[in-house]
């Protein structure tokens, strides 16, 4: 009780000081009884008061004025020569003629006749602006600026109409008509016309500086740019890129919209009135801050001063650099309009819909009975082991039906868990899954494969409108959830997929519909592929379209990479290419390839420097473990190379194995792997080894699959597609207009590289470091002086050739480092000494 009474005291306490900030804020002076007005008001409410009141006066006002001029020949005689109490107070009390009555007659009056005739209605629009910002929060223009146009024009526009005040009066108001009186008088009527339209021209200028040389330039061109422009436009439209999504609007399918809150929006609607304050406090402060720093700067500038008067002693101030403006930035943009990345092939089409199959199963049929026996086995042997359930609920997806259940309260959770086997027994099921407890959703889950499997066909998935909406960069759409929900995810937030499933269990398609998502989605000139396919005849489909998405080394022959020797070199290109990406970013001073781009396509980086519109790169490798096998180390290294560093620079990995044991995915792969698929595996030590638990080892094939990223763990039933479709699907892309080549990537020259194309004169300026690396470690081989020079794969490569060259190291031995022929540093320094290298 006692604690409750502090509490109550500590919540008024607050209050008060609440009201009392307010009403410090508002500057209410404190009078008896003004405590209520200082509870009741607070400085939003003033606003919105104050904004109401502006509001109003300019409707009144605005009316009162328009009526004067209907009704002032009749108004006049009361309102002249009288002030506004006189007049509201007069005997005579008869009614005016003005719409808005006496005082709507009086306030005419007086801005029209007796101050500045008609452009006094400004008066109503500056008070329309100030109200609008005030109670409706809207901003019309700025305050200060619709100020300085206002007060002017009304002053100009008064004088100037009164020029004309011998023909219509009150057109000027007496303010205008007096002037221009004592204007005629001193400069003659021509003079005073023309001052009056050199004032007005210098107003003109002044509140909106108007680029008047260009307008001359433009007024002249106008003419001669009339003929030119109708061809350049001709020339636009026949460049216009064209890729159109061929996919029409009712081949889109829409799912049940699941409800999204938008926070931020509603936070943004909700801003509490202390919010409020706090924001104009912060405002508040942020232009004390300003001020303090003007302070400073005026104060070094009195240092300045002083300093300089000392005789010895010069100061320099640097100049402040001049700084671009926007206009002249954008420049370029304005002149060429943007960079397009796909003008090269702008006529490229999206392949349509009807490439696909449909195997239906668009609309799940719910059996039952099978949902009701499986119920009923389920309560029924979780009752022999004394586990009672208070609720069971079942979501039927299009291969698996997940039961939802809650035990009664004091079950243990691991019990469930461990009848895993009993339940599978009693439903005489494959591949039963207990996810106990669903993360977030407070229930147990058993997923039970439905005895009827519905396909889910890559044609349902891809014409999605959660895929076909999808704003992302690289957008793959690869099955559909328990709940028959489409999942789509972004590659590029992945940012490499581990792929492992035992064989025939569904890899392969699932490799091609990642494949068909992204061709689905990207025109040639966003995205290519590296194919790595050891097994030589998965990928061989993709052939027909290395022209538009593949990317291969200089000289190759076969896009599609099925030699061992040849992924290392690739690997190592890509190494390559990285490194020379991470250094244009570097000098554009951005952090990753969307940025990058960005500013490519804005123009803002030159292509003369080096700059170039970066494709992603996605590059997959089916069958790694053949690869581990036959390479080890060689490709293992770049792998991890590139999936720590490649994520900003738009490479992506996606790598593939039959065989998901410790050795093929190592630690250092793993690690570097943060989002996995899983398709059926044998054992659980192989579910183990790709999703770190188990459950892989529970799915039942066929495109049953489980996909981690981090945390969550999703199973899906991956999108059919079989391989004519594919096919077909990369003859429609082959058959359209290609690029010369394949993307070309950069060149690499490997340990093995021809020692005889050394250029022996040429050597590289670390050629002795490095000779000191190789004969300390005694290890000939590039990566250790990668490591320790921190050189990239090519020099490195090249210091090794020279190295042998120069007898230093010996030959190229696959996969074993080169022998050193140099014992130690003493036999080195002799060496180099006698070949006038030191
Ligand atoms: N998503 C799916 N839906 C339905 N059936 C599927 C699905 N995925 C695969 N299958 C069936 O499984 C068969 C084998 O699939 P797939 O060729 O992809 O296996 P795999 O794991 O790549 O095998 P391997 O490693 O030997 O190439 C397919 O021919 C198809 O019948």
């Amino acid at each position: 009780m006692a604690k409750k009474n502090k509490l109550v005291t500590k919540e008024d306490e607050r209050q008060e000081k609440k009201a009392a900030k307010s009403s410090s804020k508002l500057s209410i002076p404190s009078f008896k009884g003004g405590n209520f007005l200082k509870g009741k008001l607070n400085k939003n409410k003033t606003r919105n008061i104050l904004g109401a009141v502006f509001l109003l006066f300019s409707v009144y006002f605005l009316l009162a004025c328009i009526s004067y001029f209907f009704t002032w020949q009749a108004d006049q005689d009361r309102v002249i020569g009288k002030s506004l109490w006189e007049f509201l107070f007069e005997e005579n009390a008869d009614p005016v003629e003005n719409w808005l009555g006496k005082f709507g007659a009086w306030i005419s009056h007086l801005f029209i006749y007796r101050w500045f005739g008609v452009s006094s209605m400004l008066f109503s629009f500056v008070a329309l602006v100030i109200g609008s910002k005030l109670l409706l929060r809207l901003h019309i223009m700025k305050i200060s600026k619709m100020l300085a146009i206002s007060s002017i024009s009304i002053v100009w526009f008064s004088i100037f109409l009164g020029f004309f005040a011998a023909h219509i009066s009150n057109l000027g108001g007496t303010f205008g008509y007096e002037i221009n009186e004592w204007l005629k008088l001193n400069l003659g009527g021509f003079g005073a016309f023309l001052f009056v339209a050199i004032t007005g021209f210098i107003g003109f200028v002044i509140l909106f500086n108007p680029n008047i040389q260009a307008f001359m330039v433009r007024l002249k061109g106008e003419a001669s740019e009339e003929t030119a422009s109708k061809t350049e436009e001709e020339h636009i439209n026949a460049n216009e890129y064209e890729a159109v999504n061929t996919i029409r609007e009712e081949d889109i399918t829409e799912e049940k919209p699941s409800a999204t809150i938008d926070l931020t929006e509603e936070e943004e609607e909700e801003m509490t009135e202390e919010e409020e304050e706090a924001f104009e406090t912060l405002e508040i402060i942020s232009t004390g801050e300003t001020e303090k720093q003007t302070d400073t700067t005026s104060n070094n500038k009195e240092k300045e001063n002083d300093l300089s008067d000392d005789e010895d002693f010069s100061v320099e101030i640097a100049e402040t650099e001049e700084e671009l403006t926007d206009k002249e930035i954008n420049r370029k943009v304005e002149e060429f309009g943007e960079y397009d990345p796909t003008l090269e092939l702008s006529s490229y089409k999206l392949p349509p819909i009807d490439l696909m199959k449909d195997y239906g199963g668009k609309q799940i049929n719910v059996d039952k009975s099978e949902l009701e026996n499986n119920k009923n086995r389920i309560v029924e042997t979780l009752g022999n082991y004394n586990i009672e359930i208070s609720k069971i609920k079942a979501t039927v997806g299009p291969t698996v039906t997940l039961y939802e259940i809650i035990p009664a309260p004091g079950v243990r959770i691991s019990k469930i868990k461990n009848l895993e086997d009993d339940i599978a027994l009693s439903l005489a099921a494959l591949g039963i899954r207990i996810i106990a407890p669903i993360p977030g959703k407070g229930t147990i889950g058993i997923e039970v494969p439905n005895s009827k499997p519905e396909m889910v066909s890559m044609r349902s998935l891809i014409s999605s409108e959660k895929f076909q909406n999808a704003d992302m960069e690289l957008p793959v759409v690869m099955g559909k959830t328990i709940t028959n929900e489409t999942m789509v995810f972004d590659l590029t937030k992945m940012p490499h997929l581990l792929v492992a499933g035992a064989t025939g269990q569904g890899k392969s398609v699932g490799l091609n519909a990642i494949m068909i998502s992204i061709l689905y989605k990207k025109h040639p000139a966003q995205v290519k592929f590296v194919l790595v396919d050891p097994k030589k005849v998965e990928l061989t489909l993709y052939n027909k379209i290395e022209r538009h998405f593949l990317a291969k080394l200089p000289g190759e022959e076969d896009a599609i990479i099925t030699d061992t020797s040849k992924v290392v070199a690739t690997l190592n290109s890509l190494c390559i290419e990285m490194d020379d990406r991470y250094e244009l970013l570097k000098e554009a001073h951005v952090r990753n390839i969307k940025e990058y781009n960005q500013k490519f396509i804005n123009r803002k980086l030159n292509p003369e420097k080096g700059h170039r519109y970066m494709p992603y790169i996605v590059v997959l490798i089916d069958e790694f473990a053949d690869l581990i096998m036959t390479a080890g180390k060689e490709v293992e290294h770049p792998i991890a190379r590139l999936a720590q560093l490649a994520r900003a620079i738009g490479i992506h990995l996606i790598v593939a194995t039959q065989r998901p044991s410790v050795n093929v995915i190592t630690g250092m792969i793993k690690a570097n792997f943060p989002a996995r698929i899983a398709f059926r595996v044998l054992s659980k030590i192989d579910s183990r080894t790709i999703l770190d638990g188990s459950g892989a080892d529970q799915l039942i094939g066929r495109g049953d699959m489980l996909i981690s990223t981090g945390n969550d763990l999703t199973r899906l039933q991956c999108g059919f597609v079989d391989t004519p479709e594919v096919d077909e699907v990369c003859d429609f892309i082959g058959n359209q207009r290609a690029y010369p080549s394949a993307y070309e990537l950069p060149e690499y020259v490997g340990e093995g590289g021809d020692s005889a194309d050394v250029d022996m004169d040429d050597l590289d300026s670390m050629f002795v470091e490095g000779a000191r690396v190789i004969v300390t470690h005694q290890q000939g081989s590039a990566s250790l002086l990668q490591r320790k020079l921190k050189l990239g794969y090519n020099r490195a490569g090249r210091i090794v050739d020279q190295l042998e060259a120069h007898g230093i190291i010996g030959p190229f031995k696959g996969s074993k480092a080169r022998e050193v022929l140099v014992q130690d540093e003493i036999q080195l320094e002799e060496l180099l000494k006698s070949k006038g290298l030191l």
